[in-house]
């Protein structure tokens, strides 16, 4: 079951959801979702002498990427064919007996920004911000802005909670994390750490 905007409000006031800062309720809360902003922190992908990166190797995939940081009133602009991790700006915790899926706005896929290539899925147990997956598909460059409302946030009850949620206890590589984060495959059991 999809939570509506009371649900979503009742969890919130309940403490066990968090999304916080809320600054207006009425701008954020949607009828089935919470909008979400975007923070002041990029994470560029730069050109490298590099052959290919290689997920399993930390060291290939951090000289792959530049910090930049866009103060809230500036524009970040996005190129056409541009891929750039952000993240919101919202810290978010998520019970254990929900499910939250990241969601693009659709006035802004209507200019060809898209907010996640592939992952959208917010676990039960997460805490932290969320990284943005950010690419321009459109022909023209698109300014986005910190503090704009940039993707929403829907939440689904499960069934039962989860019994093994998210979380340090199970060695949730992203669990924690503040400001957008590059890849951390390298830490996954089946590549046995970095190189
Ligand atoms: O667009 C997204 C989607 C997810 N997350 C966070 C919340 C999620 O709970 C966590 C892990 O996501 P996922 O399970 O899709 O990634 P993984 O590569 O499988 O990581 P893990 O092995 O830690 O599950 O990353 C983001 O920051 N941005």
């Amino acid at each position: 079951m999809i939570l509506s905007d009371s649900d979503i409000l009742s969890r919130l006031a309940e403490g066990d959801l968090v999304v916080d800062p809320i600054d207006d309720v009425d701008m954020q809360v949607q009828p089935a979702s919470v909008d979400l902003r975007l923070g002041t922190e990029f994470l560029e992908f730069q050109r490298t002498n590099i052959s290919c990166i290689h997920p399993n190797r930390e060291h290939e995939v951090s000289e792959y990427v530049r910090e930049t940081h866009v103060p809230e009133g500036d524009d970040f602009i996005l190129h056409p064919g541009d891929f750039v991790l952000g993240t919101t700006k919202e810290r978010v915790a998520i019970p254990d007996d929900l499910l939250a899926t990241v969601e693009g706005r659709s006035s802004l896929g209507r200019l060809a920004v898209v907010i996640h290539a592939t992952a959208g899925i917010v676990d039960p147990g997460y805490e932290g911000q969320i990284t943005l997956e950010l690419s321009n598909l459109g022909t023209a460059p698109v300014a986005l802005t910190p503090g704009m409302r940039i993707s929403q946030l829907v939440f689904t009850e499960m069934k039962s909670p989860a019994d093994r949620p998210y979380g340090v206890e199970r060695g949730s590589k992203y669990q924690g994390q503040r400001g957008p984060q590059a890849s951390r495959l390298s830490s996954d059991p089946e590549f046995g750490g970095d190189e």
